[in-house]
């Protein structure tokens, strides 16, 4: 690895290592709050532009550009390695993705191949390119971690909750564990060739995973992701794992085995160091919904998640959850700053 990109703020402080100021990046940091990307975008379906290198490496590059954020993220969605193995489903503009037929018996789960780089050959060309644009700037790699991805199999689309989901991790526990021996393969397979491309981080999203009690995380959910950071170990690059609304869960995110534990804006940073323990480093975890508000609020905000994270022995500044679409981009420019100036050291 390019010596000036291992030095980087961002992976350093994946790394517990001292850092010259706390990195920063966000959730959803391209994508609809840009203009920029809607220019791009145009008429151009949502899962055609992730199979379309040209536009991942623009798109993901926009943020970089207007914000001078320490990471990019890899421009796509946590359905396209399953859209790649040929199962049906679309993203459906205002709703989200929707899957053809719901995967419900053990014949539908028996359709879910492992993933091969050829399904995804404009992931390696797109991180290819980009890693060359991006000279020190890291590439973060990511994928939906097997529950979330099971919750949209299951349910057919987004879901408030996941009542198919409960009702075969509970009543159908063999074809739950068979469902997501599955798509562990496939999540695990789909991250080393992002890193094999040249990507420098993973960020493992279980978005939904708030939703189980911790017995039934360690039941149900644990063995799978700690699987896939086990299987991620040899590469070398810092594990990231983000979950929405896990509070009780903290202590385990971390037992799974990831680096860097992503943290909604429920739990203060210094609460949540305390939960997870040490030998981890914290991202996040500023509210999105603030940056709707006058930039005075964030500010407020922003300095008390700086002191908290100086509590955690390595802190990436990022949101609790992805860039809401209507925030306006000058508020991430004068965070973006406002991070890098004030915690400068
Ligand atoms: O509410 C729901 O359940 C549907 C959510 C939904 C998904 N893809 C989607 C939608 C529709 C929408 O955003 O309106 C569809 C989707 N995915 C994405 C976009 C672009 C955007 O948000 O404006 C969009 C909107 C598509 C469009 O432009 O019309 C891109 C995307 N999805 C994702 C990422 C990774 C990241 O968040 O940084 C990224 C890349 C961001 C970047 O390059 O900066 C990951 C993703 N997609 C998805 C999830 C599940 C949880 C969630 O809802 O946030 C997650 C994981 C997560 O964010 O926690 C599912």
């Amino acid at each position: 690895m390019n010596p000036e990109l291992a030095d980087s703020p961002f992976l350093r402080a994946c790394r517990r290592q001292p850092v010259s100021r706390t990195p920063v990046w966000f959730m959803r940091q391209a994508g609809r709050s840009l203009p920029e990307y809607r220019a791009v975008r145009g008429g151009v379906p949502m899962l055609t532009a992730c199979a379309t290198p040209d536009l991942i490496v623009e798109i993901t590059m926009q943020p970089v550009r207007r914000y001078g954020v320490d990471a990019a993220i890899f421009f796509s969605d946590i359905v396209v390695p399953l859209k790649a193995i040929g199962i049906d489903l679309d993203i459906k503009p205002g709703v989200g993705p929707v899957v053809a037929s719901p995967i419900r018996d053990t014949a539908a789960v028996e359709t879910l191949r492992p993933i091969e780089p050829d399904d995804v050959s404009y992931v390696t060309e797109a991180i290819g390119a980009l890693t060359g644009e991006l000279g020190a700037t890291p590439l973060i790699g990511f994928a939906g971690a097997p529950f979330t991805l099971a919750s949209y199999l299951i349910e057919g689309g987004p879901s408030k909750n996941h009542d198919h989901t409960k009702a075969m991790m509970y009543g159908e526990p063999q074809l739950w564990h068979a469902l997501m021996d599955r798509l562990t393969e496939i999540t695990l397979g789909f991250l080393r060739i992002q890193v094999a491309a040249g990507a420098s981080a993973v960020q493992l999203f279980d978005s939904w995973v708030g939703a189980v009690a911790p017995d039934d995380y360690r039941e149900f959910v644990m063995p799978y992701t700690s699987r896939i950071f086990a299987g991620l170990a040899d590469l070398d690059v810092p594990r990231i794992h983000f979950g929405v609304g896990t509070g009780e869960l903290l202590g385990l995110l971390g037992e799974a085995g990831a680096d860097v534990v992503g943290v909604d804006w429920r739990v203060p940073l210094d609460e949540a160091a305390r939960r997870i323990g040490p030998g981890k480093a914290l991202q996040g975890n500023l509210d999105p919904a603030i940056l709707l508000a006058p930039w005075e609020a964030v500010e407020r905000r922003a300095a008390d998640i700086l002191t908290r994270g100086a509590k955690a022995e390595g802190h990436i500044f990022n949101l609790g959850h992805g860039v809401l679409p209507g925030t306006d981009p000058d508020q991430l420019a004068r965070l973006t700053d406002f991070v890098h100036d004030s915690s400068a050291r």
